[in-house]
């Protein structure tokens, strides 16, 4: 994992100075004595014995003040996840306080600002902040405090910024994180295309309406919410770039039911020791979702999150059931394994 210090610079602290050859300690001797010392001097002054052990321990002491610091960074964030696609920047804010049990302020304070070694693309609507919101149970998981937009809004400013600041999905956004990071772990999280697309909309643009072009009645293609469902899309781009075994498929629909089970398999995949365990969450009846416990209070995401799905119309449904089988079916090729989603059962 990044982030140690490099221990390149050990030897040239220590590098001590060259004692000057034979043949010009030979001609100094034709020089009259003052010259001689003058000379001695300037080229290389001589360490006394007390003064070169006192510079020994200084440097040792830095060294060993340099390591125990990287290894508690080390300790104490191992990954570094953040999401690239989401919205209620205030609710992240006030969610944010919760987690591990530490403000993401705070545990900057005695580590290091890394770039991420682990990126959530995805899909929105899918439970990318529950899977975020989840994952910063863990000790050696830092997630971002705030969202940075560095990929899609600012990401003019440098990898140097997006470092400092601590991260939206558009056309190249892969290739950016390529080069940021061509290891990153990428975390994919999906659910029932049908669910992650159909919302409650203003009465004046029914779904119906924005799901179906409207001069030729068949879906409508170009709808957003349409289009994100098309998951072997999405993936297709990232895999220009990533090897599938950098992407790990989350089951947005199981992180509902039982998080922890989904969360286990992120921590595995992370290469973390297994620590969100089934204790760690509570049951909202009320909001029918899990929350975590920390300090004796129950942490749920806000209120935003789980919205009403009214039923559609059965025509529109059908014609959604079918339009998206066929690219459902690419997707479980593309990535050999299988999604029992309920509107294709
Ligand atoms: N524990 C918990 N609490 C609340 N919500 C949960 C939880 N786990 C998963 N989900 C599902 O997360 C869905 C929202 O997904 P996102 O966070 O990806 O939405 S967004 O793209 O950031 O707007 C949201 O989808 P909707 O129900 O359609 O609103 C939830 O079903």
């Amino acid at each position: 994992m990044k982030g140690g210090i490099k221990t390149s610079l050990g030897p040239k602290y220590l590098r001590l100075p060259q004692h000057p050859p034979a043949t010009a300690t030979a001609t100094t001797h034709a020089l009259p004595e003052k010259q001689l010392e003058r000379a001695k001097a300037s080229r290389c002054p001589k360490l006394s014995r007390y003064k070169l052990m006192a510079a020994t321990f200084v440097v040792t002491v830095t060294v060993v003040i340099l390591g125990f610091a990287c290894l508690r960074s080390r300790q104490s964030t191992l990954a570094t996840c953040l999401q690239t696609n989401s919205l209620d920047r205030d609710v992240w804010q006030q969610d944010s306080q919760g987690g591990n049990g530490s403000p993401s302020h705070l545990r900057y304070s005695h580590t290091k600002r890394h770039l991420p070694h682990c990126l959530i693309i995805g899909a929105r609507k899918a439970g990318t902040r529950a899977l975020l919101y989840f994952l910063n149970l863990h000790s050696q998981i830092q997630t971002a405090g705030r969202e940075i937009h560095f990929f899609d809004m600012n990401y003019e400013q440098g990898l140097e910024w997006y470092r400092k600041q601590m991260p939206f999905s558009f056309k190249d956004v892969p290739e950016r994180v390529y080069r940021m990071n061509s290891s990153v772990k990428l975390l994919l999280i999906i659910r029932d295309p049908i669910d992650r697309t159909v919302k409650r909309h203003k009465p004046i643009i029914p779904f119906e309406k924005l799901a179906l072009d409207q001069e030729t009645f068949e879906i409508n293609k170009s709808y957003t919410a349409i289009k994100r469902s098309i998951y072997v899309r999405h993936l297709q781009r990232w895999l220009q770039f990533f090897p599938l075994s950098q992407i790990h498929i989350v089951d947005g629909d199981h992180l509902v039911t039982k998080p922890w089970e989904e969360i286990a398999k992120v921590e595995e995949f992370l290469g973390l020791e297994h620590q969100i365990t089934q204790d760690k969450f509570t049951l909202n009846k009320t909001r029918g979702f899990y929350c975590f416990r920390a300090h004796d209070m129950d942490h749920c995401l806000a209120e935003g999150k789980g919205r009403q799905h009214p039923d559609i119309d059965p025509y529109i449904l059908k014609k959604l059931i079918a339009f998206f089988e066929p690219f459902n079916e690419k997707f479980f090729d593309r990535i050999g394994r299988r999604f029992e989603w309920r509107h294709w059962q």
